[in-house]
């Protein structure tokens, strides 16, 4: 089972490397891998399991995360809305690709975290609002889905880290609160 101390923090190269895609058909190891990255998540958020497994709550994971240099990454998020237990994104991707994307961007307005950065890093992280991907999941089938708001922003977080980008290369270092006319700003 994924911990804490499985994740890798800034400062490992492996957060830096280009990840490398996976083949299809996917290794059984791959598939387990990806299994144990969505178990990590929802292990996070689950009040008791987090505070027995002293696990930072997640929403998303990507394998360079784990040392693993593949582009796998795996995403939970919650429904904003308490009263609904349903997540309103599950999945393992494998080699998930931005096809296309709004010329409207949008940032979370409290800002981003990484669980591999142990330090707060203030400022919005401009990304593009809308975006196109396409994905292959653990059964190997592909996937063609438009994302938008907070899951939009989820997903781009984890494929930046399959290409060696973390959050804070996003801030605008003279400015970390300066926002362009028109960024969608997300609660
Ligand atoms: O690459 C992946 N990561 O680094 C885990 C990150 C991914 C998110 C950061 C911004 C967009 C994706 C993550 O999830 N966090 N960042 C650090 C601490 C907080 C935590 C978080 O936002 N938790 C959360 C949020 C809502 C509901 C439940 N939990
Ligand atoms: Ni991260």
């Amino acid at each position: 089972m994924i911990t804490m101390d499985n994740i890798i923090r800034e400062g490992n190269p492996t957060l830096r490397e280009v990840a490398e895609e996976v083949c299809l058909p996917l290794k059984e190891e791959e598939i387990v891998l990806g299994k144990k990255m969505l178990e990590f998540l929802k292990n996070s958020q689950d009040p008791e399991k987090a505070e027995e497994l002293h696990l930072r709550g997640g929403v998303g994971l990507a394998a360079p995360q784990l040392d693993i240099s593949k582009r796998i990454i795996a995403v939970h998020v919650p429904n904003s809305d308490p009263e609904i237990a349903e997540p309103t994104l599950s999945t393992v991707m494998y080699n998930p690709k931005i096809l296309s994307h709004s010329i409207q961007e949008a940032c979370l307005g409290e800002g981003e975290g990484c669980l591999s950065v142990d330090r707060e890093v203030p400022g919005y992280v401009v990304r593009h609002a809308k975006i196109t991907i396409s994905y292959y999941d653990m059964d190997g089938k592909p996937h063609k889905i438009r994302l938008k708001n907070y899951e939009s922003i989820v997903v781009q977080h984890e494929i930046d880290h399959l290409n060696g980008v973390m959050f804070y290369d996003h801030i605008n270092e003279k400015n970390p609160f300066a926002l362009k006319e028109g960024v969608l700003v997300i609660k």
